[in-house]
């Protein structure tokens, strides 16, 4: 497969620092030398620039923290992805969340200006689904599936023209953090999420099989994958960690049923955060986790 990296080291969606050191931290854990073991040609295509939040008044607009800054980044995103063609699988490094409204959004319209029907698998300890006025921080990172599905502020949630996410193409996993209002919202827009109490019931084998029948009718297969999906014990280096999160080998094989189907197009690995981080160990597990997506096998 031909694989093109990119980095988006952007924190003012979060509300702590540190998380623009991501990027930095999975390349220093190997990416890119694991993926070629595995025969991908890699190419790693830099950083895209992100403003430092010291550079930039932090102000609330109309309940977002950081908008504007995030606005430009996230169309510069999306352009950037965008013009990666068809045929290249993009794996795109955090940076915090919000990243992901212009990675989905440059995925759906890679070699296809007006854009093509994409699945978004969003494996994530949190839905991600608040708008401004739903959220209790303002911070955008909360917000990018809301903003993706067309809610929220106009001014991110138009960033691919006429093409949108639909609320159905979405299916999330190891959720176990969702805000009040963020319930409401995610019962009236529909969306499948496999919270940790159904990890623990139904077991990773089911929840891929539904997950695969659900997006039966997409083209592409987009995988979001936010390290604090992950337990803490496994990958600490995060901003908003949340206990009883997917072991280990639950998101390994999470990636090699994903892998196994050949359906997943593109993907995100976001929210590492190495000023938390423990000798740069969630780098090198979500390292682990793409390379078991990308054909990585025991035996
Ligand atoms: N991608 C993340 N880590 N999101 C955390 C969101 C936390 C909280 N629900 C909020 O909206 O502020
Ligand atoms: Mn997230």
């Amino acid at each position: 497969m031909n694989i093109s990296i990119l980095g988006i080291p952007m924190d003012l969606g979060a509300g702590r620092r540190g998380v623009d050191m991501g990027a930095s931290a999975l390349r220093n854990a190997h990416l890119a030398a694991h993926l070629r073991r595995l025969g991908h040609t890699v190419t790693d295509l830099g950083d895209i620039p992100v403003p430092i939040p010291e550079t930039v008044d932090k102000h609330l607009t109309g309940g977002l923290v950081f908008l504007e800054q995030i606005q430009h980044t996230s169309q510069v995103t999306t352009q950037r992805v965008a013009a990666l063609g068809a045929d290249v699988f993009p794996i795109t490094l955090g940076g915090d969340h919000s990243i992901s409204m212009g990675t989905v959004t440059g995925n759906a319209l890679r070699g296809q200006p007006e854009g093509v029907r994409t699945g978004v698998i969003w494996v994530d300890a949190h839905s991600d689904y608040n708008t401004p006025q739903s959220s209790p921080s303002g911070n955008i990172h909360g917000m990018p599936v809301a903003h993706l599905t067309g809610l929220g502020d106009p001014v991110l949630s138009n960033l691919g023209g006429l093409w949108q996410l639909r609320a159905e193409d979405i299916v999330m996993i190891g959720i176990r953090s969702v805000d009040s209002l963020e319930r409401e919202l995610l019962r009236e827009a529909g969306i499948k999420a496999y919270t940790m109490k159904d990890v623990d019931q139904l077991g990773m084998t089911r929840i891929h099989a539904e997950t695969m029948e659900r997006l039966s009718a997409v083209e592409r297969i987009h995988v979001s994958f936010d390290a604090d999906a992950l337990d803490p014990s496994v990958a600490p280096g995060v901003g908003t960690p949340v206990p009883g999160g997917l072991t280990y080998r639950e998101g390994h094989l999470l990636m090699e049923l994903l892998c196994e189907s050949g359906r997943v197009t593109s993907m995100d690995i976001v929210e590492v955060n190495p000023v938390l981080d423990t000798h740069n160990q969630t780098a090198e597990v979500m390292v682990g986790m793409a390379a078991s997506l990308l054909g990585q096998r025991i035996l």
